[in-house]
């Protein structure tokens, strides 16, 4: 199906936003009068930037309190709409979109609504101009689609049709069912968004908080699903009001916004992507450090053994059960310090996940760095972690470990990697989750990117207070919990602290672990005592449990399936570890705690 963008969705001037979406896939635009309006193109020039840029002006948008009003303040609203019918032709725009009143003038009368749709309607074909009608969900006496769509019916005219926008009607409860009621040629445009479920002013929550499809709360895809049953060929127009992207660069944006509708177009079955490949493991997490040494100091701590070194690179693979972590002090390292920029999936499908990667506009990175490496598939993920699809172990397919000859100067054939593997997985450390910080106007965009490009399953958001301000946390991970992923956002952009990623590794005795880790040399991070007064409060511990997490800092959580038990090492450079205990049936990562570790790691800083 044709796509299309408002472009009042992205950021920018309008030559800006028409290069954005035409960059991003799209095939048109809305044009918002407003950016009309305060740009120096002339309509007959920006008719031209779009063909150029391979873009239709599928609408233009939006006139407002125009129907059912008195005869004199009609006559008036014709006479604006006589201009802006010119404009259009100018514009090369054919559908204009009509916005339910809103006026005090308006009357609660159907048949006049009618009456004048109609007549601006014949004007409108006068100009080979065709109207969309759209209620608004706060129109003053129009307000559901199913009302509107009687107004269009009863007036009759071939240059009126309906406006259906998801927005309007899922916000308001409405049954979209009723939409296949509506012939499909009477459907003159359709206007997609979502928008998070939360409870407010309809107006704020639609010029505010809207999402693109899949980011929020609403069943978008079922809503498009009754829009074709009606015949409905027009184009899936993205109309999002946002803050954020209003804010946000346009580019990433845009694509973050085809990236959606072509989700979209595969839920509603309208186009067969390739299929999602659910990573089963997480293979490695590469650390790139300009220093190696406190990062593996702290490795050394943790129990890792420097494993094997990259043949080419001045990359290393420190090795603890099946934790698995590569230290790379090579060129893309950053003075800001270490920091997590890689991780290694274990892929049934390293091809077939790269090339749904692909469809889905991730950026897919070389396969070969250097002549003689390993090819592996890999993309960047919005905030430009390098995803690496791996085969480890599997003889048929290339394999990353095939690259790092052991320490011994042994060089791991494939078919003994795996054995080499097996061997080390009797200590029982493996990666429990990743934590990766989000650029503060890509945490949507990363939910869904996670979703649809790598099939794992998100989580409820959850808020989490920081001294310097509110983090927002959520994580996606599969079902059997193998690839656990927290996404978290900062609210201030400066705030190092809030920015750290972290790496969590699994053991089954968080104990002993934090113990070897204290006896090795290794500093925890220290929590408040305040801490563990509130918590034996608020849980029974056996004997002696409650003093010996109070003596090491760790720290304590529970749900309905389980306990949770985890501390932390200090922060280098933008990453720090934690080690976890985590019942089998547990399912969080110990966001009520995170206060607690987020005021502690503040209260660590080195002064500036
Ligand atoms: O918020 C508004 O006024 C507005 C304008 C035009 C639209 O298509 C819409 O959905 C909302
Ligand atoms: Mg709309």
């Amino acid at each position: 199906m044709r796509t299309s963008i408002a472009t009042v969705s992205l950021s920018g001037s309008l030559t800006e936003k028409l290069t954005a979406a035409s960059r991003a896939g799209f095939d048109g635009v809305e044009i918002f009068e407003n950016d009309l309006l305060t740009g120096p193109l002339a309509p007959e020039e920006i008719r031209a930037r779009c063909a150029d840029l391979g873009l239709s002006v599928d609408l233009y948008q939006p006139m407002r309190d125009i129907e059912a009003v008195p005869e004199a303040e009609f006559a008036r609203n014709l006479r604006r709409a006589r201009h802006k019918f010119e404009l259009m032709t100018r514009l090369g725009a054919d559908t204009v979109l009509v916005c339910s009143s809103v006026s005090p003038l308006a009357e609660d009368d159907d048949d006049l609504a009618a009456e004048q749709l109609s007549r601006l309607a014949g004007l409108a074909r006068e100009f080979g101009v065709r109207v969309a009608y759209e209620a608004l969900a706060w129109g003053r006496h129009v307000s559901t689609y199913d009302h509107a769509w009687r107004i269009v019916e009863a007036a009759g005219h071939p240059a009126l049709g309906t406006c259906l926008d998801s927005f309007h009607i899922l916000s308001r409860g409405c049954d979209p069912q009723g939409i296949e009621d509506i012939p499909g040629e009477k459907i003159f445009f359709l206007q997609l968004a979502d928008a998070p479920r939360i409870a407010m002013d309809v107006l704020q929550w639609s010029r505010h908080h809207r999402c693109f499809p899949g980011q929020g709360g609403f069943d978008v895809a079922g809503l498009v699903r009754h829009v074709l049953r009606t015949g409905y060929d027009g184009p899936l127009s993205l109309e999002v009001f946002n803050d954020v992207f209003r804010q946000a660069e346009a580019g990433p944006t845009a694509v973050d916004a085809h990236r959606s509708l072509l989700l979209l177009q595969e839920a509603v079955g309208a186009v067969e992507l390739p299929a999602p490949v659910v990573p089963t493991g997480v293979a490695f997490a590469e650390l790139v450090t300009p220093d190696a040494e406190p990062v593996t100091a702290v490795l050394d701590a943790l129990g890792f053994n420097r494993a094997a070194r990259h043949r080419g690179k001045p990359v290393d693979l420190w090795q603890r059960g099946e934790a698995r972590i590569l230290v790379n002090t090579g060129p893309a390292a950053r003075r800001d310090g270490a920091r997590l920029a890689a991780i290694g999936l274990e892929s049934p499908d390293p091809a077939g996940a790269a090339r749904r990667a692909e469809v889905l506009l991730a950026p897919v990175l070389p396969r070969r760095r250097a002549p003689e490496d390993t090819p592996l598939d890999a993309v960047a993920a919005p905030d430009g972690t390098e995803l690496f699809f791996c085969a480890t172990g599997r003889p048929e397919l290339p394999d990353w470990r095939a690259d790092f000859p052991d320490v011994t100067g042994q060089e791991p054939a494939a078919n003994t990697t795996g054995k080499a593997i097996e061997e080390t997985a009797r200590d029982a450390t493996r990666i429990d989750h990743l934590s990766l910080t989000q650029p503060w106007h890509q945490f949507d965009e990363a939910a869904l990117f996670h979703r649809a490009v790598l099939g794992l399953r998100p989580q409820e958001s959850v808020d989490v207070a920081d001294p310097y301000g509110l983090l927002r946390s959520r994580a996606v991970s599969d079902d059997d919990g193998r690839v656990r992923i927290a996404l978290t956002v900062g609210a201030a952009p400066t705030d190092d602290t809030a920015h750290a990623q972290h790496i969590a590794l699994a053991t089954d005795d968080v104990v002993t672990a934090a113990r070897r880790f204290l006896a090795a040399g290794g500093l925890l991070l220290p929590v408040p005592v305040n801490y563990y007064d509130d918590l034996a409060a608020r849980y029974e511990f056996a004997e002696g449990e409650w003093e010996t997490y109070r003596e090491l800092g760790i720290l304590y959580d529970r749900d309905a399936g389980g306990a949770f038990r985890h501390c932390y090492t200090r922060t280098i450079g933008r990453v720090f570890f934690e080690l976890v205990q985590r019942d089998p049936g547990y399912r969080g990562y110990g966001a009520p705690n995170a206060p607690v570790r987020l005021a502690a790691q503040h209260a660590g800083r080195p002064p500036r």
